[in-house]
């Protein structure tokens, strides 16, 4: 099992990752990772930050000749954007007085960011509060999800909502799931596509925002990660405390979890089926292949709210916290919809649970160790 820990504001230096407890010898491919950091800062409906950026990783410790040595990983993506923000930001030469941030935006922690840490200055909780995190949270998915590769466990998103436009059947096929990578709003469906893009041209030019709704598929996880035993051992809860942990995040279903819920049994539980080249297996999968807080052997399915984005370029009311006045809420240039990126990041929290999942019922400090247990087990 290994942890994880982030830092970083959005317009200081960089960000941070490390990663504690991680196997040896897993090989690194460094241009993978930046290819999915890449995919993040991708998606209609994005602000001007995303042309400011290119992620890229640097690793500053445990990692060696493109292999991970046991030793904590923890590496550096640049913020290029620190450099328009120096004199507000330095950590010995920043004036607070610069651009202080005194109007609440609903929505975001401002407000009582700004009371609990007892700050003046809202700049002080929205560096810390801002997505821009989910950077870092993207390369250590992305490390931990090259390992699960080694044992054939791939993660897939798409997105099936976007405000009111949304995808009219549920998709299970993996192929054109993939495919949604190669859309600007990662939807698997033309028209459905076209809708969406119009949704987020219509709220852009009415100074709204949207949120909506992705999917993720997790492929080959084997029978059994996660427990029964104890609550807080449950892949499932596992998986929706991780993936509420994302910025935005406002719900999150295993399976078809809420249809289910107005569905008699009969109709809701998966049958079960043997033969000798399959073995145990399922021919529908509502459960999202979790049950009893275990994976069954069945793609995990997880779908994920994502509340329309908080900064409106047509603000809402709020109160200034100096003066204790009804003003319009502070407007920092924002992303209109964010739904694509955090179908990226989502994808990435769940790879890193269920690599610290697999590492948990086949444990080793090598790779190799790891394997042998791997294999052992089959
Ligand atoms: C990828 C991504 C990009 C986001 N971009 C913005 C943005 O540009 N402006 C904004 O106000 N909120 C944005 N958000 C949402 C806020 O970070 C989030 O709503 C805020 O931190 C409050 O936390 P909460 O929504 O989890 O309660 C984004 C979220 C994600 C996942
Ligand atoms: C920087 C990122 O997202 C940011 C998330 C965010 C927020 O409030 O969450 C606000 C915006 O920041 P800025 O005002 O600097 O444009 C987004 O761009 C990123 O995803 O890398």
């Amino acid at each position: 099992m290994f942890r994880i820990l982030t830092a970083g504001e959005s317009h200081g230096k960089g960000l941070m990752g490390i990663v504690e407890g991680f196997p040896s010898n897993v090989p690194v491919d460094r241009e993978g990772i930046n290819k999915d950091l890449a995919r993040r800062q991708q998606g209609y409906g994005r602000g001007g930050r995303m042309k400011i950026e290119k992620d890229k990783i640097e690793f500053l410790s445990g990692v060696r000749g493109g292999k991970t040595l046991g030793s904590p990983i923890s590496f550096f993506i640049e913020n290029k954007d620190y450099a328009n923000w120096k004199a507000v930001m330095d950590p010995d030469e920043a004036e607070e007085s610069l651009r202080k941030v005194t109007q609440p935006r609903p929505g975001h922690g401002d407000l009582t960011g700004a009371l609990k840490y007892n700050f003046s200055d809202i700049r002080n909780v929205l560096e810390r509060s801002s997505a821009r995190e989910t950077a870092t949270r993207v390369a250590i998915g992305s490390i931990a999800g090259q390992l699960m590769k080694k044992f054939k466990i791939e993660a897939w998103s798409h997105v099936t909502a976007i405000g009111k436009a949304s995808l009219k059947k549920p998709v299970v096929d993996m192929e054109k799931i993939k495919a949604a990578d190669d859309s600007p709003v990662r939807c698997t469906d033309k028209s459905t596509e076209s809708s969406m893009i119009h949704c987020i041209d219509q709220a852009k030019a009415e100074g709204d925002s949207l949120g909506g709704i992705f999917e993720i598929h997790i492929t080959g996880v084997p029978m059994g990660l996660g427990s029964y035993g104890q609550w807080d051992r449950k892949l499932d809860a596992k998986l929706s405390r991780a993936l509420m942990g994302i910025q935005a995040i406002k719900g999150v279903e295993i399976g078809y979890g809420f249809d289910n819920a107005q569905q008699e049994g009969s109709r809701v539980h998966d049958e079960i089926f043997y033969d000798s080249k399959k073995g145990y297996h399922r021919n529908t999968n509502h459960a999202g292949g979790i049950e009893g807080g275990m994976s069954n052997g069945e793609n995990i399915i997880i779908r994920c709210a994502m509340k329309p984005i908080p900064t409106l370029y047509k603000p809402l009311k709020t109160v200034d916290i100096e003066t204790k006045k009804p003003v319009s809420a502070t407007v920092e240039r924002s992303d209109t919809c964010a739904v694509p990126a955090a179908s990226v990041v989502g994808e990435m929290v769940a790879l890193t649970v269920i690599a610290q999942e697999f590492l948990t019922k086949y444990p080793g400090d090598s790779l190799e160790e790891i394997e042998k247990r791997w294999k052992n087990f089959r």
